[in-house]
């Protein structure tokens, strides 16, 4: 597209032949995009026996889409059930039946190949794609305001660089050091393979030294007072738990990862909501050929935000090299978390410079989109689940006290330490529950960058081959809720499910038993970077409020999940608060 503008200002100063040629160029590339490619790609899968819902032109079946979740989340759910697939994914579940699991739609002209067979997902998302898969253009475009060039959203090997530097703040040298002949890929694939889950999070916990969980421990103790003074303010103790939740995790994460105040944090948090909402009215078109370029009204008010959002984190990150000025020394005086890593990553480029330093190295402009990214997405994904995780928990009063007892144990009248977290057993398993119930992230999308071939799905299912440009849309939602592969109970709260050593209905055969069902972080080396991060601040959430308060459900509660990016609860999670303790 960039080259479509490009032609037609080059046409505007070139002579009338070069202009005619430069606009033909434009014209040939358009239809390319627009209408030869995805055509070449529905019909390489509907060879295949891939079919799907006949598209309009230009706008595919975005209308479908648009309407038949319109209809379904109208009103909220009469009862408090988890059966939400119907209700968040009406297209999906229409679809797949007429088609068959395995369809594909026009998302605009993008085709989006609908994949929920387990073991082809394992190995589409396995280190063996993680160069000729990524994000698409569409999403990229959508997103470059509050992520940019963040690793979120970048590709090939500039991806695989950013990762590289960024991880080893979310996973300690101890960690890398159990695993010293993988590489840091693999190493997180065996870490994150669901089956392992459970057992993995005792190594997890491990890696945060106390300095961390002090941090978030002193982060929620906050919490709590403020909890306990809003619960007190109010008759019967209703406090809606997810603006707390929202809170909270804005402040751990600018605390632990930034350095930042509580206030620099609300201001930078305040501003990505302002800014994810007006991109998100802005992309609403972003399908039509040509419309990043059209004038819009909201694109002033987005590049003034923009302005404001970088300014306030070139000041954190100024802020954080006058701290190691002072220091007069080496780069590790910059502080601690992710902020101090990029800018030691981004000093080392300086010295490098000389010695020819690599393609992809860190300048000012990507610490600032990394820091953009990382707020966005570590802050309202946690928030996310500790709010349903205090719903569920509010509503089955015996796991709640299970867990409590269990904290109890285990903490004494002590708040949590890096050493407790791995025997906190019970509240893992209801943590897990939680997210295959509700999980923040509800779709992975990954376009197919060159043809791929898939070998072989779950009970001989055949493999696929996937033509290039495809973007492949993996339902997690739908998967965690599949009673083909959770049981009968697959929509009910059953955190026993995920009790060490406890048999999943599915796991009979070898296949399965090696497939990836349990998707809340992704999986394979592009999974989530922060997910030891979230499950050791979940843990350390949960077990302080659990032993401050117990929560019932407001009968005010209206239960009404939606799909705005994440999956929330629309009308918040109000909650009846009982102090135990001074
Ligand atoms: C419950 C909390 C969280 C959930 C459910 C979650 C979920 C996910 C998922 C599903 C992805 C893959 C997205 C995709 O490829 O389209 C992802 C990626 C990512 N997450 Fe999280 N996340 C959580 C918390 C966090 C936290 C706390 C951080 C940072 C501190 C974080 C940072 C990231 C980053 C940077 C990526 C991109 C990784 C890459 O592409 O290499 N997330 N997350």
């Amino acid at each position: 597209m960039a080259s479509f503008a490009a032609a037609l200002m080059a046409a505007a100063v070139a002579t009338p032949v070069v202009a005619l040629l430069l606009l033909l160029r434009a014209a040939w590339v358009t239809l390319s995009c627009y209408w030869l490619t995805p055509m070449r790609i529905r019909r390489a899968m509907a060879a295949q026996g891939v079919l799907g819902p006949p598209p309009r032109p230009l706008v595919g079946n975005l209308r479908d889409v648009a309407a038949l979740v319109a209809a379904s989340t109208a009103d909220d759910m009469h009862s408090l059930s988890h059966d939400i697939v119907r209700r968040l994914m009406p297209h999906y579940v229409l679809w797949s039946q007429s088609y068959g699991k395995m369809f594909v739609y026009m998302y605009g002209s993008e085709p989006r190949l609908c994949m929920t067979d387990t073991a082809l997902i394992k190995e589409f998302l396995s280190s063996k794609y993680a160069h000729s898969t990524g994000k698409s253009w569409l999403q990229r475009q959508g997103t470059r305001h509050f992520i940019g060039g963040g690793l979120l959203m970048a590709n090939g090997a500039r991806w695989s660089h950013q990762r590289h530097v960024v991880a080893p703040a979310f996973m300690a040298d101890k960690l890398k050091a159990r695993h010293p002949s993988n590489t840091l890929c693999s190493s997180i694939d065996i870490l994150l393979s669901p089956p392992l889950l459970a057992s993995s999070f005792v190594n997890l916990s491990s890696i945060y030294a106390q300095g961390r969980v002090g941090h978030m421990v002193e982060c929620t103790r906050k919490a709590v007072g403020e909890l306990r003074e809003a619960a007190a303010r109010r008759r019967g103790g209703e406090v809606e738990i997810g603006e707390h939740m929202t809170r909270l995790t804005g402040d751990i994460i600018s605390r632990t990862e930034f350095n930042t105040s509580y206030d620099t944090g609300k201001r930078i948090f305040h501003l990505l909501e302002d800014l994810q909402r007006l991109t998100a009215r802005s992309s609403r078109h972003l399908w039509i050929p040509g419309s990043q370029y059209f004038p819009s009204k909201y694109r002033r008010e987005i590049r003034r935000l923009n302005g404001e959002l970088e300014a306030v984190l070139m000041e954190s990150i100024r802020r954080s090299g006058e701290i190691a000025d002072e220091g007069r020394t080496s780069a590790a005086t910059y502080g601690r978390g992710l902020l101090a890593m990029l800018l030691s990553e981004m000093e080392k480029k300086k010295e490098d410079a000389g010695a020819g330093a690599g393609e992809f190295s860190y300048d000012a402009q990507l610490v600032i989109d990394e820091c953009k990214t990382f707020f966005f997405a570590g802050h309202e994904t946690s928030a996310l689940l500790l709010t349903w995780t205090i719903m569920l928990l509010a509503t089955n009063p015996t796991w709640q006290d299970k867990a409590r007892a269990e904290v109890a144990l285990v903490c004494g009248d002590q708040p949590p330490s890096a050493d407790h977290l791995s025997k906190l057993t019970v509240l893992q398993m209801i943590i897990q529950e939680s997210l295959r119930l509700y999980p923040p992230a509800t779709l992975l999308p990954r376009m197919a960058f060159e043809d791929i071939e898939l070998t072989g799905g779950v009970g001989g299912g055949g493999g696929i081959r996937l033509p290039r440009g495809i973007s492949v849309w993996i339902p997690v939602l739908a998967i965690h809720h599949d009673e083909g592969i959770w049981g009968e109970d697959a929509n009910e709260f059953r955190p026993e499910r995920f009790a060490p050593g406890a048999r999943r209905p599915s796991s009979t055969t070898a296949a399965a038993a090696g497939a990836a069902r349990f998707l809340p972080f992704a999986a394979g080396p592009r999974n989530c970077v922060g997910q030891a991060y979230a499950l050791v601040e979940a843990k350390v959430v949960l077990a302080m409020l659990l032993s401050s308060f117990r929560f019932a459900i407001s009968d005010d509660y209206r239960h009404a999940p939606v799909n705005v990016l994440t999956l929330r609860p629309k009308h918040g999670v109000p909650v009846h608060l009982r102090p135990l303790r001074p």
